[in-house]
C-alpha cells in the first residue's frame, strides 16, 4: 500500500519542478517512467496550454500515464533526428551530491537514457528516500539492461568488476521467469559498493577505477558499458544539459562524449517542504 508521507512528497516535488521548469509554450517535453512522474504528468496538465504539445514516453509505462491524463504521445523514434526536447521530467532511485542518479528500478532505463539525452533540460522528482550523498548507500544495485543470450557472461563479467552477487530479475510472480523489458531484453541487478564522486577521487579517498576496491560513479559506468550484451547501465552520470552531446577531436580522432547527469533534481520531503539540488 502507498504511504501518504511518501506520496505527498512526490506530488510536492513534482508540482514544484513543473512550476520551475515547465514552459507552457514548450513543443517537445520527455516524459519519464515509474510512479513519481504521475505527478508530474498531473501538474502539467493543470497549466498545458499549447494543444499542439507532444510527449515523448520512456517506454509502455510512461505512454499510459500520458494517455490516461488525456495528453498526446509520439513515439521517440517518429521524431526527426535533430529534434531537441524543451525539456524531460524523469523519477530516480537514488541521487548523490554530484547529481549522478541510479535508474531502473522500473526496467526502462534504455529508453529513459535516450529522451534525457535529447532534452535541454533533464529534470528528475523524487521523494525524500532518494536523497544521498552517494549511490548505493540505501538502493542496493545498478540495474543494468541485458540481451538474453548474453547473461551469463554478463554476471561473470560484472563479478570479476568486484560486484557481490549480481541477479537476474525476475518477475513478481517468480515462477514467471526473467523480467523483459520494453525492448525483450532482461534486467540483472548488480550490487557494488557504495560509488565515490569525482570529489572523492580528487581528495585522494580512492583511484575510483576498480584497481583498489573502489568505483567512481562515471569509471563503474563505462567499465559495465563496456561488456559484451550489456544494452545500457542505470547509471545517469557525465554531462548535462545542452552539453549532453559533445564532439570531441583528440588527435584527429573524433569521439562523441554524452551524458544524462540532471540539471537539477527535486526531493519532496518528509516534513511537506522541496529540497532542490541544482549542477554547480
Ligand atoms: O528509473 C525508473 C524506471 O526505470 C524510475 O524513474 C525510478 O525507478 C523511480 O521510480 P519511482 O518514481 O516509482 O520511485
Amino acid at each position: 500500500m502507498a504511504d501518504a508521507t511518501v506520496e505527498s512528497a512526490k506530488r510536492a516535488a513534482a508540482q514544484q519542478a513543473v512550476k520551475d521548469h515547465f514552459d507552457p509554450s514548450a513543443t517537445n517535453v520527455g516524459i519519464g517512467s515509474g510512479t513519481t512522474i504521475v505527478y508530474v504528468v498531473e501538474a502539467i496538465k493543470e497549466i498545458s496550454t499549447n494543444p499542439a504539445i507532444r510527449f515523448i514516453p520512456t517506454g509502455y509505462q510512461s505512454r499510459q500515464v500520458i494517455v490516461k491524463a488525456g495528453l498526446t504521445p509520439v513515439a521517440f523514434d517518429s521524431l526527426p533526428e535533430d529534434t531537441m526536447f524543451d525539456v524531460a521530467f524523469d523519477g530516480a532511485d537514488e541521487v548523490d551530491a554530484e547529481l549522478n542518479c541510479i535508474k531502473g528500478g522500473g526496467a526502462c532505463l534504455f529508453q529513459e537514457k535516450l529522451v534525457a539525452e535529447k532534452a535541454r533540460k533533464f529534470v528528475c522528482v523524487a521523494d525524500y528516500r532518494k536523497k544521498q550523498e552517494r549511490l548505493l548507500t540505501v538502493w542496493p544495485t545498478i540495474p543494468i539492461e541485458v540481451a538474453p543470450i548474453a547473461v551469463p557472461t554478463v554476471l561473470k563479467g560484472l563479478r570479476t568488476l568486484g560486484s557481490t552477487n549480481p541477479k537476474l530479475r525476475t518477475t513478481l510472480l517468480e515462477k514467471s521467469g526473467p523480467l523483459k523489458t520494453d525492448q525483450d531484453f532482461f534486467i540483472v541487478d548488480a550490487p557494488f559498493k557504495t560509488l565515490l564522486i569525482e570529489a572523492d577521487v580528487k581528495a585522494g579517498k580512492g583511484k575510483g577505477d576498480g584497481s583498489d576496491g573502489t568505483w567512481e560513479v562515471n569509471k563503474l559506468s563505462e567499465a559495465i558499458k563496456a561488456l559484451t550484451g550489456v544494452l545500457e547501465v542505470g547509471i545517469f552520470s557525465g554531462l548535462n544539459g545542452p552539453d549532453a552531446e559533445t564532439i570531441r577531436s583528440t588527435d584527429g580522432v573524433k569521439t562523441v562524449t554524452s551524458g544524462q547527469k540532471p540539471v537539477a533534481v527535486y526531493f519532496g520531503m518528509q516534513d511537506g517542504s522541496v529540497e532542490v539540488r541544482t549542477a554547480k
